[in-house]
């Protein structure tokens, strides 16, 4: 799914209004009927107290027509107007005459904080005050306004955007933002509801298809997609009937170290549960047995040293090389990765203590090959490219060192965010359960399973982050967060497989 830039759904709301010959203001009532529905569904005509804060715009235009919908329906709703200016959107005047007409009274207005209505828990709370228009930050009493909104007990729901998010800048520290419990938003999630600085004012979140002009829609391009089930199915190969292991690739896994082995056996686990035909694992001599013992299907080579890896000497032709998990950085494997990375041509997925190398010798940076996927979670993110002031800035530094160096990078977090040169693809899959010791292992396994059964090394990357959060979503699904070790991540592959095939593809499945 596409994620729309604030100025290209601007102009896609124009092209809708003039191709589909409607006024904006009948654009507008099809935008609240959506979101009346929704709340309709859930509410089901329920005797709760619905509070809703308009602003005056065309945000708080939608406000007004769904607390119309809402009042015809039955409900208990309060209207409140936060007349911040006098300067009101047309449409939020033409629907300000319509609830009128309804309710025979003017909606109550908010001019300063003695005006404030009484929030209550139990209470049902609408945010319409601003949406996609908001280009500073807010101020005076309607800051305080969002706090004591913030401060009730109420829920909060939030239309298009919680107010007091930017579409395309972070909030400062002390601004004042809603905190939704849920967020129904128009047409296109928007980047900001998947950054880790501004995904928690957002809640659940749910897109809501106002019937945009289908073409433009098609035909616009944007270098930021979502990848839900639907996107993951569509990368999928299907394996051929006539074909044998070779088919899969030879995948070859070097890492570990003394008390870390458990590591390369992870990531080697996974590199075999996602498909890929044979699997040899590079370890230092403490780890033959493990290896052999916790995944008879592999073969294992090991260094000449006990301890760690010094001389990565294997004589195979892999078609895919992962290396780095549970390595160390000492002087030795950082000569041994040098060596391996000169002898290399193919795309290598590289994670953990390789990356913590590569950030300390920039040089070895030169001699990855092309389409190489690295894996850092932030902190290693941060030791390879330096510090950013936020996550738009981040964005940009990722994006300038992939072209630089000609790399993909997956950054891992609550949402996973794949990038290549031009683009990036924010995951959906994957829970909380995950955060636990060796997740990123098994993902650096299933990611360098899919290289070796040919995959596209983006789509590897993308596909990978996928399956790997499904598994992790139906383990957690069955059993708990907390139960979750990554272990199960692995094994569970299959059942990610299985789910991604299923037919059953719903517009807001993960
Ligand atoms: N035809 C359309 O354009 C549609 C628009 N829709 C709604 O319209 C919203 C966008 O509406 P608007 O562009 O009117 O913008 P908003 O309603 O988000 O904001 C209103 C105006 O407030 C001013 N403003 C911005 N920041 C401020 C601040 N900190 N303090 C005081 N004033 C500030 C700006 O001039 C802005 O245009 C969307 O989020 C969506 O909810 C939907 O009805 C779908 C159709
Ligand atoms: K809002």
């Amino acid at each position: 799914m596409k994620i729309f830039s604030a100025s290209q759904l601007k102009e896609a709301d124009e092209i809708t209004i003039k191709n589909q010959n409607i006024t904006s203001e009948e654009l507008m009532e099809r935008a609240a009927t959506t979101v009346f529905h929704e709340i309709h569904r859930r509410l089901q005509g329920a005797a709760i107290s619905v509070k809703i804060f308009c602003g005056i715009g065309n945000n708080g235009g939608d406000g007004l027509a769904i607390s119309r919908m809402l009042i015809e329906h039955g409900y208990q709703v309060k209207v409140f107007i936060v007349n911040y200016s006098e300067k009101r959107s047309e449409d939020f005047l033409a629907n300000y005459d319509r609830i009128k007409n309804v309710t025979r009274q003017w909606p109550e207005l908010i001019k300063k904080e003695e005006d404030f209505p009484d929030l209550n828990k139990g209470e049902f709370v609408i945010d319409a005050i601003f949406g996609i228009g908001l280009n500073r930050p807010i101020e005076g009493w309607m800051a305080r306004l969002i706090n004591h909104i913030n401060n009730s007990d109420a829920f909060v729901l939030a239309v298009d955007m919680p107010s007091g998010l930017f579409p395309d800048r972070i909030p400062g520290k002390n601004d004042a933002v809603i905190n939704a419990d849920f967020t129904l938003t128009f047409q296109s999630p928007k980047l900001v509801f998947f950054l880790p600085q501004t995904m928690d004012f957002v809640g659940d979140m749910q897109v809501l298809d106002i019937g945009l002009d289908q073409n433009y829609l098609a035909e616009t391009t944007t270098d930021i997609q979502l990848i839900r089930k639907a996107e993951a199915h569509q990368l999928y190969n299907p394996r051929k009937k006539n074909s044998h292991k070779g088919s899969y690739g030879h995948a070859l896994t070097i890492g570990g170290s003394y008390g870390k082995i458990g590591s390369i056996l992870l990531t080697s686990t996974a590199v075999l549960r996602t498909g890929a035909g044979l699997c040899t694992v590079f370890v230092p001599k403490c780890g033959y047995n493990v290896i052999q013992t916790g995944l008879p299907e592999a073969m294992v080579i090991t260094d000449e040293n006990f301890e760690m890896l010094t001389n990565i000497k294997t004589g195979l032709d892999a078609d895919v090389i992962c290396f780095g998990v549970g390595i160390g950085t000492s002087e030795e494997t950082v000569g041994a990765f040098k060596e391996l990375l000169e002898n290399t041509t193919k795309p290598m997925l590289i994670d953990a203590d390789g990356l913590n190398i590569l950030s300390k010798n920039n040089d070895l940076l030169e001699l990855l090959p092309e389409n190489s996927v690295l894996t850092p979670h932030p902190k290693e993110l941060q030791r390879l490219i330096g510090e950013w002031n936020d996550d738009f800035q981040k964005i940009d530094m990722v994006r300038k060192f992939c072209r630089q160096y000609k790399l993909i990078i997956v950054l891992k977090g609550a949402y996973t965010f794949t990038f290549d040169e031009n683009n990036m693809y924010i995951n959906t899959t994957g829970n909380p359960g995950m955060a636990t010791a060796g997740s990123g292992d098994v993902l650096s396994g299933v990611i360098t399973s899919l290289l070796s059964q040919k995959y596209d090394p983006l789509i590897a990357a993308v596909l990978g982050v996928y399956l790997h959060g499904r598994s992790g979503d139906i383990y957690a699904e069955e059993q708990s967060y907390e139960g979750l070790i990554s272990g199960d991540i692995a094994d569970n592959m299959g059942r990610a497989y299985n789910d991604l095939l299923r037919s059953n593809n719903s517009e807001n499945d993960k």
